[in-house]
């Protein structure tokens, strides 16, 4: 373990020896959470099997390569976090982690959970996860996170590709049905996103990014998250007449979606006196909501599919 004692500008100095839970942060463990479980419910959805060790593993490479890209996140983005508040002690602003230690670390992870995948399943869920990691560092992090408003609209992408990697992990391959999944994360990433940039924003602006509450302003994100979360309600519906949804996602969907455009009516409404005078409280809580709404969304679909296979509702 090495101990970093740079100065970094900015950044919460801190020269204790870097630790596990240093290395393990660079992951970035709780996003990651949601990424790994809306994977494993890729892999359980899709049609066949994988033999439970194999599939255990597969949900482990996911994981392993997913924190690489937040691994590598943090190396490239070391001089933005620095200045942010909320990223200011992260290991290598802190001076825990050394950006090479960072750049090590996320480039072995990534080829050996890529690698390992490919072993373990098979070479179209290993070339997903590949592309997803450089989608993250490369077309995110690296050039549109700094040169566009509509960073995190494409970017998103980059999170929406695990459950395809879980169904491809299976069947070896990309259909409809894993591209719908694909869609669903894809559409809610930026009422996601631009709900925590509500109340963040001082830090984005801070730190020179040019996200939509910097560049255009919260009146403006405030009506994009109502657009979108208005566009991701009908989408949601659609799928119930896809084979992959059937009763309990329905029931999920119609009450999920009933509270986030809820929520989201409620953000349109409101102005930034009345944000800033109770603490941004509904803009956080639409955006624990935003949490609860994939994770609902997917376990519907894997309890769908355990209630078709003892032949209880059956595809639409
Ligand atoms: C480009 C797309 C995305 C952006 C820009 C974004 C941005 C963020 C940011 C800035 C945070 C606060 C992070 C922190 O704790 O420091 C956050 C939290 C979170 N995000 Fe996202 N996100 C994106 C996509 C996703 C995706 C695809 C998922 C999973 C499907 C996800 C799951 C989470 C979770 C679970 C948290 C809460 C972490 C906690 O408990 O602190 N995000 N997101
Ligand atoms: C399997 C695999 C490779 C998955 C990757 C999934 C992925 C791209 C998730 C995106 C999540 C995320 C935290 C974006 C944050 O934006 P940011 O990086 O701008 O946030 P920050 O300010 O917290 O660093």
């Amino acid at each position: 373990m090495t101990d970093v004692t740079i100065s970094l500008e900015g950044g919460r100095q801190d020269s204790r020896e870097a630790g596990f839970g240093d290395y393990f942060a660079l992951l970035k463990p709780r996003v990651m959470s949601l990424v790994v479980f809306t994977a494993f419910a890729g892999l359980i959805v899709a049609p066949g099997g994988l033999h439970p060790f194999l599939g255990f593993f597969a949900i482990l490479c996911i994981a392993i390569g997913g924190g690489a890209s937040g691994a590598l996140n943090m190396w490239y983005d070391s001089d933005i976090d620095r200045v942010m508040r909320r990223t200011q002690s992260r290991p290598i602003p802190a001076g825990r982690v050394s950006r090479e230690e960072a750049l090590g670390l996320g480039l072995t992870l990534s080829a050996f959970a890529v690698i390992m995948l490919w072993l373990a399943t098979n070479v179209i869920a290993a070339g997903l996860l590949a592309f997803t990691i450089f989608f993250y560092v490369v077309v995110y992090t690296m050039w549109l996170k700094r040169a566009t408003p509509q960073n995190i609209v494409i970017g998103g992408a980059a999170g929406a590709f695990p459950p395809m990697i879980g169904w491809a992990a299976v069947t070896g391959d990309v259909t409809l049905s894993s591209v719908l999944m694909f869609m669903l994360i894809f559409m809610w990433t930026p009422p996601h996103f631009w709900s925590l940039a509500l109340f963040m924003n001082a830090d984005y602006d801070k730190a020179k990014v040019p996200m939509l509450t910097v560049t255009h302003g919260k009146r403006a994100t405030r009506n994009h998250i109502l657009v979108y979360t208005i566009l991701l309600a009908g989408f949601a519906a659609a799928m119930f007449a896809t084979p992959l949804a059937g009763w309990t996602y329905l029931v999920v969907a119609v009450v999920m979606n009933a509270l986030f455009v809820r929520g989201a009516i409620t953000l349109w409404k409101r102005d930034e006196d009345e944000a800033e005078a109770d603490g941004y409280k509904a803009e956080k809580a639409f955006f624990k909501l935003s949490l609860a709404y994939t994770f609902l969304h997917f376990m519907a679909l894997m309890v769908d599919k355990a209630l078709f296979s003892f032949g209880i509702g059956g595809p639409f």
